[in-house]
């Protein structure tokens, strides 16, 4: 399985519309591999959070109806990354779309770890509720977003429905690339999954984009990483490893579940 993963710079000096046209035909030039990926909210940036309102768009806004019709062209699957989302009842979501090879829309997930704790996409987004999976000719996607990353049970909840690929598009800032690159490496290895994670690189809203997007294997080991600037990080895979990995080291079946909530020191229920 072929997979390209589009670190596209998002910069305060490129219009949204530019940047929509630029990566459509970035896309179009994937054809021939089986799936493509794109970062967290590319459109605006993943930390430009006065342009959220102002650039947000219906589920089948202009980037669904553009990156449909790239992916149809390009003849792949399109994880098109995340757009804002603005919901007919109000609300934004931060919300990625997945499109199948003729174009039409596989699956959209709505981002559940909202980030910026009393700030920024924490206060200005609601919370997804529900985990998404889509059957792909070969694997399973699991799919997540940027900070969806630290949360170890959202990924175990996505195996227990039989993902075997995470895909995680993020806008993840350079100060805590460290954490990207291990969180992305643990999360394959705890799962036994291959993780291919999308980032951005340029500068938006004052914050420097880390890149260093990041293809997994489930033993851990790194595939291919991108550097620090816009690239394209084309990786081949053999999905089946999954399957060769969980079968000859069956850690996944050593799992415990359903276990008593541990007391506190004090005796008190946790
Ligand atoms: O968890 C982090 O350090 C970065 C998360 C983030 O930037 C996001 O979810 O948009």
């Amino acid at each position: 399985m072929r997979a390209s993963l589009l670190q596209i710079a998002v910069d305060e000096d490129e219009s949204v519309d530019s940047r929509r046209r630029r990566v459509a035909a970035l896309v179009r030039e994937q054809a021939g591999a089986d799936l493509v990926v794109l970062p967290e909210l590319w459109t605006t940036g993943a930390f430009a959070y006065e342009d959220f309102g102002r650039e947000a768009e219906p589920l089948e806004g202009p980037t669904y109806e553009v990156m449909a019709k790239a992916a149809a062209d390009a003849g792949v699957w399109l994880h098109a990354g995340s757009i804002p989302e603005r919901d007919p009842d109000g609300p934004l979501y931060n919300t990625s779309l997945v499109f199948s090879p003729s174009g039409d829309l596989a699956a959209a997930y709505r981002k559940i770890h909202r980030f910026g704790f009393d700030k920024g996409e924490a206060v200005l987004m609601s919370a997804g509720r529900e985990p998404v999976t889509v059957r792909l000719p070969g694997t399973v996607l699991g799919v997540a977003t940027c900070y969806d990353l630290r949360f170890p049970e959202l990924f175990r909840g996505l195996v227990d429905a039989g993902a075997e690929t995470f895909v995680v598009p993020a806008g993840w800032p350079e100060r805590r690339r460290a954490h990207w690159t291990l969180l992305a490496r643990a999360r394959a290895v705890e799962n036994q999954a291959f993780v291919l994670a999308c980032g951005t690189a340029g500068t938006h809203a004052g914050v420097p984009q880390a890149g260093h997007s990041i293809v997994v294997d489930p033993w851990g080991e790194v595939l291919a990483e991108a550097g620090p600037d816009e690239q394209v990080l084309t990786v081949d895979f053999d999905p089946g490893r999954v399957g060769t990995i969980r079968e000859q080291f069956p850690a996944l079946k050593d799992r415990v579940l359903g276990l008593r909530p541990p007391r506190r020191p004090d005796g008190g229920a946790a």
